[in-house]
């Protein structure tokens, strides 16, 4: 059986406080993106491990056990026992972007297995094992407009829909640590809240919608916010760094022709529709 899991952006994203456990409480609107892993599963026939994971494409950091589709199979086999998985994941989506491709693989993951093996466990419940996952994984089980507070998983839907706009989704080939871009940021109560913000026309955004990140990753990374002016000057009529860094999306309007980009070698560029 296979499954597509697909990237988030985010519009605004304001870090109002640290917590004493060292987490950080947020506001954001995770907004899914067309941009897609494949994930693809089979009962495994040799029984003498648990699971096989390939991967496929886009490199993937880190030992098998510890990829996040593995943690996920791991966690609804210590409760379902069941049986040995043969996984194959194709990767599309850029890792440490700010575009929650582990999170959404790990999502899709217990989604596939529920399916698969009929464990009939709810929404609610699969969001109650994904949180355990990452802070945003809990998202892609609905993966549906959110506005999310909290460490970022607490959820209230939001009506917004950006169907027809274009989306250029850019990562420069530079790492940024979410743990450090954290250790950097001073937080604050903006002056605009995002959920007020977000239910402005969307000209109004590139004034008013704010990821904190963007001050103090860009420094360290010049070349992240060339490629946000970059995406205004070609058009966007909203641009930003997505999540931690180090992608930036900009979203053009339905009837906007997006230029071939040309950016450095090494690159990744993704253009689509919402
Ligand atoms: C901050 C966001 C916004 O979208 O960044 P991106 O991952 O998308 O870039 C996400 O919520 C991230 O979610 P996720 O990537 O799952 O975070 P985790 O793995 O749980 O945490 C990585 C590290 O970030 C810090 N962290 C994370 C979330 C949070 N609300 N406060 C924090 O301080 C902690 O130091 C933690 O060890
Ligand atoms: N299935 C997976 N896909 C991508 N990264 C994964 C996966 N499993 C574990 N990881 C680890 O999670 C880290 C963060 O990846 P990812 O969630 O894609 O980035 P981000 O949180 O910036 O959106 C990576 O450095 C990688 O080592």
């Amino acid at each position: 059986m296979i499954t597509f899991p697909n990237a988030k952006i985010n519009l605004g994203l304001s870090i109002t406080k640290k917590r004493p456990d060292g987490y950080h409480n947020l506001e954001t609107v995770f907004y899914p993106v067309a941009l897609e892993d494949a994930l693809e599963i089979h009962t495994y026939s040799q029984e003498d491990k648990k699971f096989a994971l390939y991967h496929h494409e886009l490199e993937i950091t880190g030992n098998p056990e510890d990829n996040l589709v593995v943690r996920a199979y791991l966690l609804l086999d210590k409760e379902y026992h069941l049986p040995p998985i043969e996984i194959h994941l194709y990767k599309h989506i850029p890792s440490g972007a700010g575009l929650g491709g582990g999170s959404a693989d790990a999502a899709f993951m217990l989604k596939l297995l529920n399916e698969y093996y009929r464990l009939k466990l709810t929404d609610s419940q699969l969001e109650v094992y994904a949180a355990t996952l990452g802070a945003d994984c809990a998202f892609f089980i609905k993966n549906t407009p959110t506005f999310a507070e909290g460490i970022g998983n607490i959820f209230s839907p939001i009506s917004l829909s950006l169907k027809g706009y274009q989306i250029a989704i850019i990562k420069p080939d530079v790492f940024v640590s979410t743990r450090e871009a954290f250790s950097k940021i001073h937080p604050h109560h903006p002056e605009f809240p995002v959920k007020e913000v977000i239910r402005r026309p969307i000209e109004e955004w590139k004034e008013l919608l704010i990821n904190d990140f963007e001050a103090s990753v860009f420094p360290q990374h010049p070349i992240i916010r060339e490629i946000k002016e970059e995406l205004y000057c070609q058009g966007a009529v909203y641009a930003s760094m997505s999540g931690s860094g180090s992608s930036v999306f900009g979203l053009f309007r339905p009837e906007c022709r997006i230029p071939d980009f040309n950016f450095k070698e090494g690159t990744f560029c993704y253009i689509g529709k919402l």
